[in-house]
């Protein structure tokens, strides 16, 4: 006899402590199979021996009729007893191997895993799948006061397993508004492994209506499935179909078509900025046709996120942090692209922690940065930072370096500067527009982030208006993304050329107002004809 081929894609711990008042733990259990759980594990604590055999037994009966498999936390005595499946074990329980001696060669045997040298030792000892967590902070007792990995930790984690196809999945404070964040972010930078599936305890089983809970967990878990296994380029962040073999003239045909649909589609632009550049950023906005909102309050950001077509992050002045939580948070679950300005994030301690805070809680589509800040994200010490500012020289390999990081974070990565470089882990963009005025304004970096989020914008607009289907889609975001930021860079950096040759302008003041008239002024055919990009 085999091994059984387990569905590891919801995957329920039971838990009968947490179930509502009054709701009976076989009932939850039936309702969640109906509602599409694939296995079960039954985790039970603090009860004798007897008691315990007894919960499983019947488990294990209600979930045969629904041809789900049945797992036991820990105890192997309870496992052949019941003749379950299976166990489940933590780092601290019977030794895997000694586990794997005691039990039929056909059983399945679980690990949860905290770190890649775990992950090692489980894929040396042959376990059968792993739990990865915490990934996030959480109530069930069992995983409380662990240190949370965040979905990156959940991609190291992935990366060591890739080899060995070891299925996993992810545990720990998964609820349904951070689901779609935690399957993309978790994809492993390199090997793009990614989760088999999740393992729930409280959104099933603290539930009044379990069959829904697990339906609706259900359908995103499937979706995602679904779109992994289709991608044709799984190694992109962002792959889009024209993806291979894309040229200069595409890109430019691109752009100029992203204009246009910005100017029609007026889309809304939901912006949490810094407090010094509020107004050029909304009016940056408003010059190249889309509409700018820029509201900061956790319980206004929640409303807005349906409506909008692209969300900003820009934590120059982080006075927000509690809506820019919620906002990412949201955009993330509506699927709208989300750009993160990280100002001056290695200049100070506060500002580290806030980013590390902000991407353990959501998914950015793009980030960007100027060479201080990228360089700090990317653990770099080419470049200094001193205030919002850059210091000393650029790095010796900018599209090197902008790759790893858009593979290592799952987002396109667009480093500022006299050149830009712009990636989305598979190619590299370098825009050279722009004129040195801009780096005598302050906020052009700001403004660079609005025009990005609004390009993403049209892109998905764009997007949408050719292709409804969600299905196929194998990113967070539909839609040419890698397009979206470059169209962005070039729309500022055009305009910035433009503007400063202007007889009118002599200095910061006048080419401050230039260019947002140049912005408003810029078209298609100028833009294609000034825009010197090249792909590396
Ligand atoms: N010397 C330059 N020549 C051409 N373009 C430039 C130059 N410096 C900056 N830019 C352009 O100006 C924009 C802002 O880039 P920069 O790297 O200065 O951002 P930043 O430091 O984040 O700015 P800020 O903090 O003021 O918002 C980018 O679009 C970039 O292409
Ligand atoms: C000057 C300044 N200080 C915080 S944010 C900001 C705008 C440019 O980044």
């Amino acid at each position: 006899m085999s091994k059984p081929d387990i569905d590891y894609s919801l995957y329920l711990v039971t838990g009968r402590e947490l179930l509502p008042p009054g709701k009976d733990y076989y009932e939850s259990l039936e309702e969640s199979l109906k509602g599409g759980v694939t296995l079960v594990q039954v985790r039970e604590k603090d009860t004798d021996t007897g008691e315990f055999i007894e919960v499983a037994q019947k488990t294990k009966e209600v979930c045969d009729k629904y041809g789900v498999p049945v797992l036991i936390n820990d105890r192997i005595d309870v496992c052949l007893a019941v003749g379950a499946a299976g166990i489940h074990i933590g780092q601290t329980d019977t030794p895997l191997l000694i586990a794997r001696s005691l039990l039929p060669p056909t059983a399945i045997i679980g690990l949860s895993v905290t770190t890649p040298d775990q992950a090692r030792l489980a894929i040396e000892h042959g376990a059968d799948y792993v739990g990865i967590g915490p990934v996030w902070y959480t109530t069930s007792k069992d995983l409380k006061g662990k240190l949370s990995i965040g979905p990156e930790g959940a991609g190291a984690i992935l990366e060591v397993l890739a080899e060995s196809r070891i299925p996993a999945v992810a545990i720990g404070g998964i609820h349904p508004p951070n689901l779609p964040f935690l399957f993309h972010a978790s994809i492993a930078p390199d090997s793009r492994n990614y989760l088999a599936g999740i393992a729930v305890i409280s959104d099933i089983v603290s539930s009044l209506t379990p069959e829904t809970a697990s339906r609706g967990l259900k359908q995103v878990i499937d979706s995602f499935l679904r779109s992994r296994s289709a991608t044709k380029q799984p190694k992109a962040v962002f792959a889009t179909e024209v993806g291979q073999s894309r040229t200069v003239e595409g890109f430019l045909d691109t752009v100029a078509e992203l204009m246009v649909v910005v100017k029609k589609e007026t889309p809304l632009i939901h912006q949490i900025t810094n407090n010094v550049v509020i107004n050029d950023s909304a009016n940056a906005t408003l010059a190249v046709g889309a509409s700018p909102i820029m509201a900061t309050h956790p319980k206004d950001v929640k409303d807005l996120s349906p409506a909008i077509g692209a969300l900003l992050i820009n934590f120059g002045t982080i006075s927000d942090k509690e809506g820019m939580l919620v906002a990412g948070r949201q955009a993330n679950v509506n699927r709208k692209p989300l750009v993160f300005d990280p100002v001056a994030v290695g200049g100070t301690a506060h500002r580290r922690d806030t980013s590390k805070e902000l991407l353990s809680h959501w998914q950015p589509t793009v980030i960007k940065g100027n060479a201080a800040e990228i360089g700090a994200l990317a653990g770099s010490s080419e470049v200094a930072t001193r205030g919002v500012d850059s210091v000393g020289s650029s790095f010796k390999d900018p599209a090197a370096l902008v790759k790893s990081l858009a593979r290592r974070r799952g987002a396109i990565i667009v480093l500022t500067g006299e050149s830009d470089y712009i990636s989305d882990g598979e190619t590299v963009l370098k825009a050279s527009n722009g004129h040195s005025l801009l780096g005598h304004i302050t906020g052009s970096g700001c403004m660079t982030g609005t025009l990005i989020a609004t390009f993403c914008a049209g892109a998905r607009l764009s997007h949408l208006a050719t292709k409804q289907v969600f299905e196929g889609e194998s990113m967070l975001v539909q839609g040419d993304m890698l397009a979206g930021a470059l169209a962005g860079v070039l729309v500022m950096t055009v305009a910035a050329d433009v503007a400063a040759a202007r007889e009118d302008v002599r200095g910061p003041g006048t080419f401050r107002a230039a260019l947002l008239d140049e912005l408003y002024n810029l078209t298609p055919e100028v833009l294609k004809q000034r825009a010197k990009i090249e792909i590396l």
